[in-house]
């Protein structure tokens, strides 16, 4: 994580985006701009309107029509400012999305929990839409439509203007008084909201262990309190917003107050001039307005902090670098040398002082029992993580110089949990290779043994699957993620427990695609299996990560 010395990295996230949709957030300023113009003209001529009807001048129909005019010119720029703020928030939101995704793309893909993932791109960067679509807009605005309202009324009276002025400063004071207590409140609100999403997301995963083991009624109790939490956090939020609006009543009542004093003064002395005095008492609204707009957007800019926090260290995360593959090689001969790696500091090493060599056209089947570091070893291999000590050459180049994007150029990689996503079967396939024809994904489903089921399913390999591959069987879905290493076509294929929960005659199967598909191949395969381990007869024996010496293993 890059964080510039002193810099909220939150802060600096948001300035960032604002900085970058910078064109974008004027247009909705400048439109509000506008609209204050538009507001102070039609005071101006409300105010004659008016004081021809008290019997000081003479306006008709023409100045009427002309604030009208005005007035419905107003309204459109206020549609128009509504519109275009929206439009920025999501351009920005957009933009970071993007990003985002790109930065969780290049994660270790089994570094973050997928919901996590899933909450950062979709809520978070949702929570951010009130930062650029209204607090932005409506903090410039709060600075320079006030003023301008000021500067009209000082115009037509000074002192008018003057106490405007003295209203505007008082403004800020108060709402930073209430401001520090509902920003507080703000954060506590959204941390009490995460914990709810968070829970309620985790309880909704493991639903079925839950009603299995008859949960369900304490965890619809503990979820009814994060939500009465949630309740209690949303309500102070509320009762300092009221307090915070409250307070800026109070400035515009006083200033109200003011100006009917100063005028009512002159008007004893029979006022000189009339339209003036109506015209700065009908601009008191038009100069509190954007304070009011402020205010409320005022907790946008809280929830958007919160939810900047959670996204800056990704987003400033460097992406790993390394070196780029020419090209990919037809063969691989792999060496592994002396690895050790300790995924947990906090617990013993994973895998320790293992090495092995596979050349091209073999097979070696990494065996042991339960933990004994088999997964470890083709998460290393896939690049998912950085070994603490060793080497992996991959013909002879240091594999770990390479990209981790540009080591899985190499590779076809089957996980001991394959996931099938809500597409058809084909889609699933052709996964492994979009631009893959028709003709090469049939016959990688024909080689995995997926068109043996696909034909009895109603619309063959068109069959819609559900989510994680709902709607197969466990054995139906790894053989569809097999049929995509069929299909990726790699020099090297690293395999996690290929025929776990198959019967017997579907793990025979399995095991004949797989004898085609490590044809030629450099291949390694994590399994328990007995009858894998009949096929393949180079077999690495591990034991709480370490290689266990014996005749048939190939450790160099
Ligand atoms: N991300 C991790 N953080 C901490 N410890 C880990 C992590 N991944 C693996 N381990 C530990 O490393 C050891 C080896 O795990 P690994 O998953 O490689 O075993 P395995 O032989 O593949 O087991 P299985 O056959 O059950 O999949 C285990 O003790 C495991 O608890």
């Amino acid at each position: 994580m890059s964080r510039r010395a002193g810099r909220d990295p939150a802060r600096a996230l948001l300035s960032a985006a604002a900085r970058e949709g910078r064109a974008a957030l004027m247009v909705p300023i400048l439109l509000g701009l506008a609209a204050t113009a538009a507001g102070i003209a039609q005071a101006w001529l409300m105010a004659t309107l008016l004081a021809t009807l008290l019997g000081h001048g003479e306006a008709g129909a023409g100045t009427l029509a002309a604030a009208a005019a005005l007035a419905l010119l107003q309204v459109g720029l206020v549609v128009a400012q509504e519109t275009a703020s929206a439009r920025a928030g999501e351009a920005a939101r957009a933009t970071l999305r993007r990003r985002l995704f790109g930065r969780l793309l290049a994660e270790t893909p089994s570094a973050r929990p997928a919901g996590e993932g899933a909450a950062l791109a979709v809520d978070q960067v949702e929570a951010m839409d009130g930062y650029f679509a209204r607090w932005i807009p409506s903090a410039a605005l709060a600075v320079v439509a006030p003023l301008m309202v000021a500067l009209a009324a000082g115009a037509a009276d000074a002192l008018s203007g003057m106490i405007l002025v003295a209203a505007g400063l008082l403004v800020p004071v108060g709402m930073a008084v209430s401001g520090i207590g509902a920003a507080v409140a703000s954060r506590r609100q959204f941390e009490a909201l995460q914990r709810l999403s968070g829970r309620f997301l985790d309880r909704m995963r493991g639903l079925p262990t839950l009603v299995l083991f008859r949960r369900q009624e304490d965890e619809a109790r503990a979820l009814d309190a994060a939500a009465q939490e949630l309740r209690v956090r949303t309500m102070r939020v509320l009762r300092l917003a009221f307090l915070s609006s409250g307070s800026l009543e109070l400035v515009a009542a006083a200033v109200l107050g003011c100006l009917a004093w100063r005028h009512g003064i002159l008007a004893a002395e029979g006022h000189p001039n009339p339209v003036a005095a109506l015209f700065c008492l009908l601009l008191v609204p038009a100069f509190f307005t954007p304070f009011r707009a402020f205010s409320t957007a005022y907790h946008e800019r809280m929830s958007a902090q919160g939810a900047a926090a959670a996204l800056a260290p990704i987003l400033d995360a460097t992406a790993p670098g390394g070196l780029l593959l020419e090209e990919v090689p037809p063969s691989v001969t792999l060496v592994v040398d002396h690895l050790s790696h300790r995924p947990d500091p906090a617990r013993p090493l994973a895998i320790e002082d293992v090495s092995f060599h596979v050349p091209p056209g073999e097979t070696l089947v990494l065996s042991g029992p339960s933990g004994s570091g088999k997964s470890t070893i083709l998460k290393l291999l896939m690049g998912f993580s950085r070994p603490d000590e060793g080497r992996i050459a991959l013909n002879g180049r240091d594999a770990l110089a390479l990209a981790p994007a540009e080591l899985r150029r190499l590779v076809a990689y089957l996980p001991q949990r394959p996931v099938l996503l809500r597409a058809t079967i084909r889609e699933n396939i052709r996964l492994a290779r979009p631009e893959a024809s028709d003709a090469a994904v049939e016959a990688a489903a024909r080689s995995a043994q997926v068109t043996a089921f696909a034909e009895s399913l109603p619309e063959g390999l068109d069959t819609p699957i559900g989510e994680g591959g709902h709607g197969l069987s466990g054995g139906q879905r790894l053989r569809v993620a097999l049929a995509r290493a069929f299909l990726r076509d790699a020099p090297l294929v690293l395999l996690d427990e290929p025929t776990a929960h198959l019967d017997p005659a579907t793990e025979a199967q399995v095991l004949d695609s797989l004898r085609r598909l490590c044809t030629g191949r450099t291949v390694v395969i994590a399994s328990h299996s007995a009858m894998l381990r009949a096929r393949f007869p180079k077999v690495l024996e591990l034991r709480e990560g370490r290689v266990v010496p014996q005749r048939r293993a190939v450790a160099t």
